[in-house]
């Protein structure tokens, strides 16, 4: 095994596949745009999931499991808004060497296998408010290139659909919701993100408003979308007749119920992984990482004696069990046909935050030697004061990778009010925020006029590499106030808010 011998900088996507595959994080499918999902990356998944899943547990909110498989009636009762994703969605049409009668779709998502069932089920207002989660997988047979983790063929995901009785009880299931995956984002992954909501161009079609959480890749300048919760308004029930009757009387007539959708993927990894990973390979962030720490002995050479040995070991393994009993996920690497130094490598690759060097000189001092992955600093730590201080030490590389995170993100979201100056920025790496006037064909013109360079040129087409034009990616929940008469950055017209903009995967 060696060890990276891509530059994050020179050839990020060279860069991205080799730590993913020599970090042990994933493996290459021999289907295109599918990939295995190795302990080390289903590991964060979970992590994730035990979160989320109390959170909205908390909230009331019940997991259940429906088919993945959906009739072709049934997905196209969506007509409007699935036109649109008519590409991506996977039939099956064959079972063994005969033909079924009706093809039948795998599950992009799952409206419209849900919904006839929650207007089965849902009769009175007391049954609302109404809410599921499926923690699955669904498959979008997508053409654009294939990238690990952030766009695959199949991913796993949850999927939160809930039935309120009024628009403001669903407004406020919508804004829970993107607080917690604000908090997944901050608090486990130490990903920065803003909030806002999607414009009319890039909001999901079948819904009233969806808001998101909007991450930023620096080494691209890319921003990208992290995870989404929509207000589907009473779109969805009047589809589906998901009704109840009034609760001010049987004469009055029935209410069409509100609805919302909220959904993060495995994506989520991906971008954690672009953002505080390194040439040395993975950085993994502490509350997320299989193992937090790895136990390493070290100074020992031919010349030791076997009680000294012995005592190394022992002492190894009476730390890894005391660090296991108070809560810290630790493994240990004790192969014999492996250097320290070579270990050394192999867990920074591996992107264990915090590595114990173990030696007959730590021991004399009762002691032994911490090494951060983040920084790479080392800190003499006493035995007897591990418990305490590896927890703290942990704690403090999350921060330090949030904050890293935070800075390069507030350094490149840039205010701009000349279009001379937006695509100047969007080559300096910069997502834009900028006074918009909210018209949609003037988001379709920002998008077609900004995919140039400096000097006006267009870029040369890489079909490989996602589009150059700038998207909108929110409108930021945070708004800087827009003075009276402020135009918009690109038609002239008046500005009704300031929008973010990017170029984004
Ligand atoms: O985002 C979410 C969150 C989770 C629940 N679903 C919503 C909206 C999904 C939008 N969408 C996305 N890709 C699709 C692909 C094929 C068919 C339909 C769709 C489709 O409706």
């Amino acid at each position: 095994l060696i060890g990276v011998t891509v530059d994050k900088e020179k050839d990020f996507s060279g860069w991205y596949q080799q730590i993913l595959t020599k970090g042990e994080m994933l493996d290459y499918y021999d289907v295109s745009g599918c990939y295995i999902m190795r302990p080390a990356s289903y590991a964060v998944w979970e992590q994730i999931q035990k979160f989320f899943d109390e959170k909205i547990k908390s909230d009331g909110v019940a997991n259940a499991y429906f088919p993945m498989f959906v009739s072709s009636k049934v997905l196209e009762k969506e007509k409007d808004h699935v036109e649109g994703f008519a590409p991506e969605v996977a039939w099956v049409t064959r079972a063994g060497s005969s033909d079924l009668e009706e093809p039948i779709a795998i599950r992009p998502t799952s409206e419209t296998v849900m919904y006839p069932y929650y207007a089965k089920w849902i009769r009175s207002h007391r049954d609302l408010p109404f809410k599921m989660n499926q923690w699955n997988s669904v498959v979008r047979w997508e053409f654009k290139h294939p990238q690990p983790f952030l766009r695959t063929r199949e991913f796993l995901w949850q999927e939160g659909h809930t039935v309120h009785l009024t628009h403001e009880d669903a407004e406020g299931q919508v804004l829970r919701i993107l607080d917690w995956y604000e908090e997944i984002y901050r608090e486990l992954l130490a990903v920065p993100v803003v909030k806002g909501v999607k414009t009319e161009n890039e909001k999901f079609a079948g819904g009233k408003f969806t808001t998101t959480v909007e991450g930023y890749i620096p080494t691209t300048g890319r921003g990208i979308q992290g995870a989404t919760s929509h207000h589907l308004g009473q779109n969805f029930s009047k589809m589906f007749n998901i009704t109840v009757e009034n609760p001010e009387g049987s004469d009055k007539p029935k209410i069409y119920t509100h609805q919302t959708s909220w959904g993060l993927s495995t994506r989520v990894i991906g971008v954690m992984v672009m953002i505080h990973s390194d040439n040395k390979g993975l950085v993994i962030p502490p509350r997320v990482s299989q193992y937090q720490t790895v136990i390493i002995p070290v100074g020992l050479t031919s010349k030791t004696t076997k009680e000294v040995v012995d005592n190394v070991y022992s002492s190894c393994k009476d730390l890894e069990s005391r660090l296991k009993a108070s809560g810290i996920r630790v493994t240990s690497d004790y192969r014999d046909n492996y250097s320290p130094g070579w270990k050394f490598s192999n867990w920074e690759l591996k992107g264990v935050p915090v590595r114990l060097e173990v030696g007959p000189k730590d021991l004399a001092n009762k002691s032994v030697l911490a090494v951060r992955r983040d920084t790479g600093a080392k800190v003499a730590i006493k035995l007897d004061e591990l418990d305490t201080e590896l927890p703290k030490l942990l704690d403090a590389i999350h921060e330090n990778l949030y904050q890293t995170a935070k800075e390069k993100f507030d350094e490149h979201r840039v205010l701009v009010h000349e279009w001379s100056d937006f695509v100047h920025q969007l080559n300096k790496k910069n997502v834009v925020v900028a006074p918009w006037c909210g018209v949609p064909e003037c988001e379709d013109e920002i998008k077609d006029k900004s995919a140039k360079q400096d000097n006006g040129e267009d870029f040369e087409v890489d079909e490989k590499a996602p589009s150059m034009g700038a998207k909108s990616l929110c409108i930021p929940y945070s708004q800087p106030e827009l003075k009276a008469g402020t135009k918009c950055i690109r038609c002239e017209k008046a500005a009704i808010n300031y929008t973010m903009f990017g170029r984004s995967y």
